[in-house]
């Protein structure tokens, strides 16, 4: 994957979402990126994962953030929880466009069980290349935050 070599990404997952994050690392193995774990696949909460990313990203350390879990919910649920993010769960191309044209997010959620391993990389590569729409879309994402 051809990449901005200045973007740079935070990646966690669970236990359910580690085998598709190291697959995603190797993808973006020419940008900058740090995992923030899980680093196996043993058991773990995803909140311990999915925090440390958010705080990455809403520091302005890193560009965008990418969760990886089982179905998504959680890591996004999680994420959410900080004012400066913008958290999307997608399972197909055009969610993962549409979440930055239209959301401005900051964070792609992907639900490893439920997607494969060429579409979790499809998502990413369209999620990291769509610039914000703006425009009518501006206000609407500036209301988001309480
Ligand atoms: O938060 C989740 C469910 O919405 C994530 O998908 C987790 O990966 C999932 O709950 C983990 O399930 P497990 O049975 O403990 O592997």
């Amino acid at each position: 994957m051809s990449q901005d070599k200045n973007i740079k990404i935070a990646i966690g997952a669970d236990h359910a979402g580690f085998e598709l994050k190291e697959k995603l690392k190797n993808f973006l193995s020419s940008n900058t990126v740090k995992d923030f774990g899980t680093y196996s696949t043993d058991s773990v909460d995803y909140p311990d994962f999915a925090h440390p990313v958010a705080l990455a990203v809403e520091s302005g350390e890193f560009n965008f953030g990418i969760l990886v879990c089982g179905s998504a919910n959680g890591v996004a649920i999680t994420a959410n929880k900080h004012q400066g993010i913008r958290a999307a769960i997608c399972w197909d191309t055009e969610l993962a466009s549409l979440a930055r044209m239209h959301n401005n997010a900051n964070i792609i959620c992907i639900p490893a069980r439920f997607v494969t391993e060429k579409l979790a990389e499809d998502m990413v590569n369209i999620f990291m290349k769509t610039p914000f729409e703006g425009g009518r879309h501006t206000g609407r994402v500036e209301k988001i935050s309480c």
